[in-house]
C-alpha cells in the first residue's frame, strides 16, 4: 500500500495549549480520507502542518515524500487547497477568479473539464457574492484543483449547504478521487464521514481516538448501546452496573451506552430480577458513528 502521507508522533503547541499531541497516522494513495472531531479538536492545525503553513512543535511529517515545512513550493505544484469561500472577494467573477488561481500553476490542464464537470459555464460572468453557498463552493473546489493536484485537502466541502447540494458535492469529490487524486477532508457531517469517506479519523483533544474505516467504526460502535424498558428501574443503579459507561433516559426506556454490552445486558437481567421488575423491551442497539464520537466526548480524555 503506497502512502502519500506518513505523520510520526507529531504535536503542535501555541503557548500553553497544545492543540495536536503526539499523533500518528498514515493516509493511502487513492482515498478520501476524512478527519472529524468537535471545534477545537485540532482538525485545522493538522491540516496545515500537513499543508507547509505551519511546523509541527515535535514529530516528523512526510507529505508525497516531501517534508511540508521545508519544500513548500515544490508541495504546492503538487497539492490543492480549498480555500474557505470568505477567502475569495466578494465582486471577484467566477471567470477572474479562475484566471488568476490559473496564473499561479504552470499547468491547468484541467480548466475545461472542471467547468464542465461542476457545471460553472452558466456562472462565468457572476460575482462570488451573488452566488449560493453550494455554487461558491462548487467554485472554491475548481480553485483548488485547476493544476490537478495529486493530494487535495479540503476543510469542512460541505459545510452549509443543503442535504441536495451536499450530496452533489459528494459526487464531484468522488470524481476528483477517479481521477487519481487522493483526499484530505474535515467534516462535523457523521453521515459525510460515513457516506464519502474511506477511511475516517476521529480527533479529540489533539488525539486520535479512533482510526478505521466506516464500517469498522460502526460496528464498534454497535457493540456500545442497548435499549432496555421497565417502569422499576432506577436511573443510579443502571449507571452504576458493570461496563455502563452513560445512560440516557425517556420515562421508563433506558439508552444504556456501555464498554461491554454482553457484560451489561447479564447485569441488567441479574438486577431486574433481584428487584422482581420486568422487563417490556430489550435490545441490542446498532450504533451510529455520533453514538462513538459522544462516547469519546464523554470519556473527555
Ligand atoms: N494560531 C493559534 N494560536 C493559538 N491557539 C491556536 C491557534 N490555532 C489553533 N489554536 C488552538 O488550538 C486548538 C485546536 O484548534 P483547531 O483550529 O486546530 O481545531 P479544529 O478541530 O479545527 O476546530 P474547528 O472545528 O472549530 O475548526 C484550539 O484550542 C485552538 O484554540
Amino acid at each position: 500500500m503506497e502512502h502519500v502521507i506518513t505523520v510520526k508522533n507529531v504535536s503542535k503547541s501555541f503557548g500553553d495549549v497544545q492543540a495536536v499531541k503526539d499523533m500518528s497516522f498514515s493516509v493511502q494513495k487513492g482515498e478520501i480520507f476524512g478527519v472529524i472531531g468537535p471545534n477545537g479538536a485540532g482538525k485545522t492545525t493538522t491540516l496545515q502542518m500537513l499543508e507547509g503553513i505551519s511546523k509541527p512543535t515535535n514529530g516528523n511529517i512526510e507529505v508525497l515524500g516531501l517534508v511540508p515545512s521545508k519544500h513548500l513550493r515544490e508541495l504546492n505544484k503538487r497539492i490543492g487547497v480549498q480555500f474557505q469561500a470568505t477567502a475569495i472577494q466578494k465582486k471577484m467573477k467566477v471567470k477572474e477568479a479562475l484566471d488568476l488561481f490559473s496564473s499561479f500553476y504552470e499547468k491547468t490542464t484541467q480548466r475545461d473539464y472542471l467547468i464542465e464537470l461542476l457545471g460553472l459555464d452558466e456562472k462565468m460572468d457572476a460575482h462570488f457574492e451573488d452566488l449560493s453557498g453550494g455554487w461558491q463552493q462548487r467554485v472554491t473546489l475548481a480553485l483548488a484543483t485547476l493544476h490537478k493536484p495529486e493530494l487535495l485537502f479540503l476543510d469542512e466541502p460541505s459545510m452549509g449547504l443543503d442535504p441536495h447540494a451536499r450530496r452533489e458535492m459528494w459526487s464531484m469529490i468522488r470524481l476528483l478521487r477517479g481521477q487519481g487524486s487522493t483526499i484530505v477532508m474535515t467534516t462535523h457531517y457523521m453521515e459525510e464521514a460515513e457516506k464519502l469517506c474511506d477511511r475516517v479519523a476521529m480527533v479529540y483533544n489533539g488525539q486520535i481516538k479512533a482510526l478505521n474505516t466506516p464500517e469498522a467504526l460502526l460496528n464498534q460502535a454497535a457493540g456500545q448501546s442497548l435499549i432496555c424498558e421497565s417502569d422499576g428501574l432506577d436511573y443510579d443503579d443502571v449507571v452504576s452496573l458493570p461496563g455502563v459507561i452513560r445512560v440516557e433516559r425517556e420515562g421508563g426506556r433506558f439508552k444504556v451506552y456501555s464498554d461491554d454490552q454482553q457484560k451489561t445486558a447479564c447485569h441488567i437481567f441479574n438486577y431486574c430480577q433481584d428487584k422482581q421488575l420486568t422487563l417490556t423491551d430489550f435490545k441490542f442497539e446498532k450504533g451510529s458513528l455520533d453514538d462513538l464520537f459522544i462516547h469519546y466526548l464523554e470519556k473527555g480524555q
